[in-house]
């Protein structure tokens, strides 16, 4: 063999070796990508991350002869409409376009399936079809008058939900007490029934221990006037009673079969009855064999994130089964628990669906997004502020929040930023700068609101709060602003004469603040105020879907402050439980 022969032959096995080496890299990164990707939710979507998903699902799932791809792609350009509304009329404009799009606000389907088909194939539609419904959702994002939630954007904790859903003969929602509506998704019940006509939903209402009797028999009636199947629960006291912390008769106690807490194995045999009706009606319909006796159901929990359902499972199961916290979307993978063997239960993780209801603050500060992911400390905390009367927050406390001005109503709740100073200089909480910690301090009121040490919950649709005349005085003159947020420039005809002063004084500091000048009038600079037109000149943009919430206020501190001055309808009283 020459010389020459040597070296091509080395080369050649070189060649070979480095074509086998970099095969291999590829097959291990296709297989990583496949197998080791950790299930994560994701709610919140940077652009960039989008955009890269969706060229690779586009290059992925669709051939040069299918042009769906085009259609399929989701267009990240919202829509840049800056309509000159007032709050009122946004507002307005905003009620109408939710009723509109009510039935647009779906959970993605699984499409159609069968036991023939390969993974790539059941995989290849499951995408196509996810993309298409992500694809209809950003359309309504587009809509400058609508606000959605920030909802689950992985396909696979979908996918966990679908298989929930599917085995699952009986679909318990577990909903927190002091919302339930907040937490419900009917959707997800119609979804059910398209599977099989005969499944249902049960609305478990829990964490009731932190609802008064009165409460919780205002919302007996309404679900029954609503047709909703429902059962008061709470997997703290079933717990306690566990440990034997509590006796059971101190669930005995909590009144009559439509408004009792259920214990635990009452609550195990409702689910199991409930569920083995179901078969029964499906065995029934199917007339295979009309007195067949059902033998196993399976019940699935299904829910928002940070609702209790670890906790649930964890009661009915009797021992720590799943990880209980306070932070939310810690359970990945949907879990089958045999409790005997005619009942089954099915864990699936919490995720947040779409909704047109609340905005990113009020999901920080309902426990359903992690407080880790607030950057706007201030606007979660005005959540709070607004919902848990000033005296409430005062004497858990043990502060004193500075008092409304002579002009402004009475009873409007305290600015975000007057809460977090007091309770920042009650607890000496001072950052780096010397200034406040005020995110500190946000953290861990958020915190106590969501463990409902800040008790607060709503009341029914069109049910007043139990003891609304028994706020903080004055709090007649403050139906008038829970109407809406453009209600300030109302309120302004009726401040007293006496407080001309501080008005005037305070206009001139806002208006020296803001470079508008002495020379404005009175009236110019409240209209600015109200209309928030001089928004732009000190704070960074915000994202057109938050603003209509939100008016711009001087703040306390001269500082800028976007809330409102609203008190969100049927927000219940504060009584301890
Ligand atoms: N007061 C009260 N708190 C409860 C009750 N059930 C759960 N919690 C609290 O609610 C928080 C969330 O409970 P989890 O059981 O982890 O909630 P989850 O729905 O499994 O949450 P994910 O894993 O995020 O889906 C924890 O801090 C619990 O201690 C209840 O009945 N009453």
């Amino acid at each position: 063999m020459g010389k020459n022969d040597k070296s091509a032959l080395g080369r050649a096995l070189i060649k070979h070796h480095n074509h086998q080496i970099q095969e291999s890299k590829e097959k291990g990164q296709l297989y990583y990508k496949q197998h080791k990707k950790v299930l994560e939710s994701v709610t919140d979507v940077a652009d960039i991350d989008a955009v890269i998903q969706q060229a690779d699902d586009a290059v992925r799932l669709f051939s040069v002869d299918n042009p769906a791809a085009v259609n399929t792609l989701i267009d990240l350009e919202s829509s840049s409409s800056t309509s000159e509304m007032t709050p009122q009329e946004r507002r307005e404009s905003q009620k109408k376009e939710e009723a509109l799009h009510a039935s647009s606000l779906s959970v993605p389907r699984r499409p159609a399936w069968n036991a023939n088909m390969s993974v790539e194939e059941l995989d290849a539609n499951e995408r196509r079809a996810f993309l298409v419904w992500r694809r209809s959702l950003a359309r309504l994002e587009e809509n400058d008058s609508l606000v959605l939630t920030p909802f689950e954007k992985n396909l696979d904790i979908w996918r966990q939900l679908w298989r929930v859903v599917e085995r699952s003969d009986l679909l318990v929602m577990v909903v927190d007490a002091r919302d339930p509506l907040f937490y419900r998704c009917p959707d997800l019940e119609a979804y059910a029934r398209e599977i099989d006509e005969h499944k249902r939903t049960l609305l478990l209402i829990n964490k009731a221990d932190l609802l008064p009797y009165s409460v919780r028999l205002k919302w007996a009636e309404y679900f029954q006037l609503h047709d909703i199947l429902y059962i008061f629960w709470s997997a703290k006291a079933a717990t306690a009673v566990l440990e034997g912390k509590k006796p059971v008769s101190s669930l005995e106690e909590t009144g009559g079969n439509d408004t009792k807490i259920y214990a635990r194995e009452e609550l195990l045999s409702r689910l199991q009855s409930e569920a083995e009706d179901i078969v029964q009606m499906r065995t029934n319909s199917q007339q295979t064999s009309v007195n067949a006796k059902t033998e196993h159901v399976t019940v699935g929990f299904v829910g928002y994130p940070n609702v209790g359902k670890s906790s649930t499972i964890n009661a009915l199961v009797g021992t720590k089964r799943t990880g209980v916290t306070s932070t939310p979307g810690k359970t990945k993978h949907f879990q089958t628990l045999i409790i005997t063997e005619k009942l089954t239960l099915c864990d699936c993780p919490g995720l947040v669906f779409p909704s047109f209801t609340s905005s990113r603050y009020e999901m920080i500060a309902s426990g359903v997004l992690p407080i880790h992911r607030m950057t706007e400390h201030r606007e979660a905390v005005q959540v709070v502020a607004d919902r848990v009367p000033r005296h409430v927050i005062e004497d858990v406390y043990n502060i004193k929040l500075p008092k409304p001005k002579p002009y402004e109503p009475k009873d409007r709740p305290p600015f975000a930023s007057e809460l977090l100073r007091s309770y920042c200089a009650s607890r000496g909480y001072v950052a780096s700068s010397g200034l406040p910690d005020e995110t500190k301090a946000a953290r861990q009121i958020l915190k106590d609101y969501i463990d409902g040490k800040l008790v607060h919950y709503e009341m029914p649709p069109g049910m007043p709060g139990e003891d609304a005349d028994l706020n903080e005085p004055g709090s007649s003159e403050s139906d008038e602003s829970d109407s809406d947020v453009g209600t300030t420039e109302e309120q302004g005809g009726t401040r007293p004469d006496d407080g001309l002063d501080d008005v005037m004084d305070d206009l001139k500091s806002f208006d020296m603040a803001n470079g508008l000048g002495s020379s404005k009038g009175v009236h110019g600079a409240r209209k600015k105020v109200v209309a928030g037109a001089s928004y732009k000149h000190h704070k960074k943009p915000q994202r057109k879907k938050d603003r209509a919430w939100r008016v711009k206020d001087d703040g306390s501190d001269g500082m800028s402050v976007v809330r409102t001055y609203q008190k969100p309808a049927n927000v219940g009283p504060v009584m301890a439980s």
